[in-house]
């Protein structure tokens, strides 16, 4: 089956294409390029000219439609939501990576990107693609709308303990950070050599557009509206997220039952591996793969729950879930195409 690729020379388009190559039913189709299009694929990412040998088209909705049957738009805020539209008036399956379609309020998106929304209509269509929780939901999707990187490794950590119903809800305080292509391969400041190496940066403080989308996710799971504190740092390495989440627990639990009840909540859930009583993960154990690793400890001092959940920002993070997703639209198995191994050391 034929995947159209949106934003073709960017940090998800390729991540797309690496997963794609070794999917077992899909394969490359359009690969779509605002900036590039003409162009041979191989001028922005020659180590790929032996697989990728097509130009780089421009968008034209008809010609998308009539030679591919998926379209994963890896594109950012505020061009998805314009592109979204006219691809799914043609009956095409939409997987947007970016927060277009994440947030089911306008005024949220309003506040939080500072842009126009995108039409409720499809706003309301949009099946918000966190895999491991609402695969009845994405199965039946049209368009499915990827989860941001930050709130997969966050939601991920917390929502079996909130399941568990011993969790003090308002005390919740996640501390994330980020490698530097969790902001695009656009040329920013934030991501230049020496604004970055050997230094390590929180930002957004208290105004990242990720909060509403990790509050949105809790409060539908826990029937509760939950606030969190979440501050992101950006941290010199190229890949991975870790989020070392702090809440009070409102039980006296051991850490080993803790870890039971996260092994029960992921029970066949094959991209989130708890680890046993004593270890952490860390961001390498888990590169160039979708896997989400979450580590556990309670501190019997405080009462308070330490979680420590790492992705890889591009595979679990982006272009990993969001082919999981496709995997569960299409009813494949959902591992197709994400057996990697993560890449150590
Ligand atoms: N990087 C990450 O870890 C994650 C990213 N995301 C989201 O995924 C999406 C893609 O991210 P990423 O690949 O990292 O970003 P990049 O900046 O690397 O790539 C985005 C690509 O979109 C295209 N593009 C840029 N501006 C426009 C425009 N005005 N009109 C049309 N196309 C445009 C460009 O490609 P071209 O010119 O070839 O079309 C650009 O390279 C974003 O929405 C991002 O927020 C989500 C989770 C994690
Ligand atoms: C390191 C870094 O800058 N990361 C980005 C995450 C980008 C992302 O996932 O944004 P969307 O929600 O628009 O998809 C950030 O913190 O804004």
């Amino acid at each position: 089956m034929k995947a159209a690729i949106i934003g073709g020379t960017g940090y998800g388009a390729i991540e797309l294409i690496r997963l794609i190559n070794q999917h077992p039913y899909l394969e490359v189709g359009s690969v779509v390029s605002n900036s590039q299009a003409g162009n041979n694929f191989s001028d922005s990412y020659p180590h790929l000219s032996e697989i990728m040998e097509h130009p780089l088209e421009k968008f034209d909705v008809d010609n998308i439609a009539a030679n591919n049957e998926v379209v994963f738009l890896a594109t950012p805020s505020g061009v998805s939501s314009n592109l979204v539209p006219q691809l799914m008036e043609t009956g095409i399956k939409c997987i947007d990576l970016s927060g277009d379609f994440r947030l089911r309020s306008t005024e949220q998106y309003e506040t939080w990107y500072k842009r126009t929304p995108a039409d409720n209509k499809y706003i309301n269509q949009a099946v918000y693609g966190l895999s491991e929780i609402y695969p009845e939901h994405i199965k039946n999707a049209t368009l499915i709308a990827n989860p941001g990187c930050y709130p997969t490794a966050a939601t991920l950590g917390l929502l079996p303990i909130l399941n568990g119903n011993i969790a003090d809800q308002e005390s919740i305080i996640i501390d994330a950070k980020s490698g530097v292509s969790g902001a695009g391969r656009g040329l920013s400041l934030t991501a230049h050599y020496a604004e970055i190496n050997e230094n390590l940066k929180a930002y957004k403080l208290g105004a990242h557009q990720h909060i509403p989308e990790i509050e949105q996710v809790l409060s539908d799971e826990s029937g509760s509206q939950i606030a969190v504190t979440f501050t992101t740092h950006l941290v010199p390495m190229t890949r991975g997220i870790m989020c070392s989440t702090y809440l009070k627990l409102t039980e006296t639990i051991s850490t080993k039952e803790v870890v039971e009840l996260y092994n029960e909540f992921y029970k066949n859930k094959p991209f989130v591996r708890i680890r046993p009583e004593g270890t952490v993960p860390a961001t390498k154990e888990v590169l160039g793969s979708n896997y989400c690793d979450i580590g556990l400890h309670v501190d019997q001092r405080t009462n308070r729950l330490t979680i420590i959940s790492v992705i890889d920002n591009l595979v679990k993070g982006a272009a990993g879930q969001a082919i999981q997703n496709a995997n569960i639209i299409f009813g494949w198995d959902e591992r197709s195409g994400l057996n990697q191994l993560p890449m150590y050391p």
